[in-house]
């Protein structure tokens, strides 16, 4: 095999949400010990995994929901020896403006027997749609413990599913179910009302993370028990990484003659406090949405420029109420005959929420259990902020109500172009992988992708980069 050259002396890392801190971590395992990893954060590490609390008791209030399946996350739990609660349960309901059109009950084949006779098979098509997607998808973990990887978004789909996978993110997921013989009943009753939980937005968004929506309507949901958080601050630890505290603002290429190290290729330069700090760095990894909302980091003395993007993130708000939910706003049952802890909406339901539903404290192992005055602690996610009489709507009384808004996640619009992952010679960009689908085990898998990506482009090893036909030849493999 070739022989390896000298480790890179010092990489940056900008962002320390699960992108970043995932990256530190693999970044370690491949480069080993010697290199210096410094991780830029400006406000708390975790980024849109965070809490709110409400009442002593800490709740999600960003990424919340891990599938089962979510391979880099499970690992992470395990190594870094944290525990998991589970994260879904409870009946659940669809709400269409007038009426619930869809009323879970406790009872399994009760409803089985709903949704055959609301939608025929159509449930059951849609379960093996998705599993078949996610089956493709999942290759990706094979292909990365192998130690393969992939130059942009487009090859790494491409080569867990070929060209019929990476068209998912050239159609809507309307049109590709449409296609699909499902009904406009069951795609406005069923899976509108889970898109617009999930992302906020239409079943126009591609047909991809259409479906890795879907998957968060699985059994096993889980989350870290404390908070989902924990998972960065454990990365971060365990890949003994140096954070800093500031705000990068210009990333820019040296001229050698600066630095008197032709690998030192990047100058960073931040603000902490009030004051301006540089330092240089062989590599670079970005791990944040770029935009000027978002992270505003600009880009110097690149030829050619590193292009803007100029893609825009949905506003989401997260509001968390501890009261009584008023239920007659969804159903004319007594209050007390309500018995569901979740309500989905359709896109025609003109409400001012897109769902509202019981939450556990992060700290709860199962169902959440109500105060001793009978009240549950409520999650709603709006696309504006609430006002009072809004909440007063929702809820017969409230002790408490706390909010935090996000620009949370991509505003699909298919045909989808992922911004590249290679911005210059040394220079990473993860977060493009979030326009293919945005979730926690996204950033993980562009994290592990990039560490392997650098590795390898340092190294010189182009074999182990954007091999199609990887599925055959590893099949063989054990
Ligand atoms: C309300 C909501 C609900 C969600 N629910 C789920 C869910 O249930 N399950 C799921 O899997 N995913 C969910 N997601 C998506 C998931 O949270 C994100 O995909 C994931 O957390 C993105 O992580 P990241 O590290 O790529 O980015 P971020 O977490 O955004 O991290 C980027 C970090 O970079 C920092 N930064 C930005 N600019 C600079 C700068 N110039 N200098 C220094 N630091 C900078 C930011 O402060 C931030 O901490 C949800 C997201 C939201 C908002
Ligand atoms: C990446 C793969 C294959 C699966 C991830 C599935 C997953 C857990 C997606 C979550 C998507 C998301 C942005 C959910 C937001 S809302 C979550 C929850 N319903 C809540 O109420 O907080």
């Amino acid at each position: 095999s070739a022989e390896l050259r000298a480790p890179p002396e010092k990489i940056a890392i900008i962002g320390a949400g699960i992108g970043g801190t995932s990256s530190a971590y693999y970044l370690r395992q491949k480069f080993g010990k010697d290199v210096k990893i410094d991780l830029f954060e400006r406000k708390e590490v975790g980024g849109r995994l965070a809490t709110l609390t409400v009442e002593g008791q800490e709740y999600e209030a960003g990424g919340s929901v891990i599938h089962p399946l979510n391979l880099h996350m499970k690992r992470f739990v395990k190594d870094l020896g944290l525990s998991t609660v589970q994260a879904s349960g409870g009946l659940l309901g669809v709400y269409d403006g007038q009426t619930l059109v869809f009323e879970e009950s406790s009872w399994f084949i009760m409803n089985m027997i709903k949704l055959v006779w609301r939608y025929g098979f159509q449930s059951l098509r849609m379960h093996m749609w998705v599993e078949d997607v996610l089956d493709k998808f999942m290759r990706i973990y094979r292909y990365q413990s192998h130690d393969y990887a992939f130059s942009s978004v487009e090859k790494l789909l491409h080569a867990v599913g070929g060209d019929d996978f990476l068209g998912l993110l050239n159609r809507t997921l309307h049109e590709t179910l449409q296609k699909a013989g499902f009904s406009e009943k069951f795609l406005n009753e069923m899976i509108a009302p889970v898109m617009r939980v999930n992302y906020g937005q239409s079943t126009d968004i591609n047909a991809f993370v259409g479906a890795v929506s879907l998957t968060a309507a699985d059994s096993g949901l889980w989350a870290v028990e404390g908070g989902n958080k924990l998972v960065c601050s454990r990365l971060l630890q365990a890949s003994n990484s140096n954070l800093i505290s500031g705000s990068v603002m210009y990333i820019e290429k040296t001229r050698t003659k600066q630095t008197g190290n032709p690998t030192k290729m990047y100058e960073v330069v931040y603000q902490s406090g009030s004051e301006t700090h540089s330092d240089f760095y062989d590599i670079v990894l970005v791990a944040t949405p770029l935009n000027q909302k978002m992270s505003n980091i600009t880009f110097l003395n690149f030829d050619p420029p590193i292009e803007e993007f100029h893609q825009y993130y949905q506003h989401i708000v997260t509001t968390l109420v501890k009261g009584e939910l008023n239920s007659t706003v969804f159903s004319s049952r007594a209050k007390n005959q309500f018995g569901l802890s979740t309500v989905l909406t359709t896109d025609s339901s003109d409400l001012f929420i897109n769902n509202v539903g019981i939450v556990s404290s992060v700290r709860e192992k199962d169902s959440p259990q109500p105060s001793t005055d009978g009240t549950y602690v409520w999650k709603t996610f709006s696309p504006e902020i609430l006002t009072k009489q809004q909440i007063f709507k929702l809820f017969l009384s409230y002790d408490y109500a706390v909010k935090k808004s996000w620009l949370a996640y991509p505003h699909y619009k298919p045909p989808e172009k992922c911004p590249s992952i290679i911005l210059h010679d040394r220079l990473y960009y993860l977060n493009g992988i979030e326009f293919a689908a945005s979730a926690m085990e996204m950033s993980a898998i562009a994290a592990h992708n990039a560490a392997l990506l650098a590795y390898h482009r340092w190294n010189g090893n182009t074999d182990m980069i954007d091999q199609d036909g990887l599925y055959e030849k590893l099949k063989t493999e054990l």
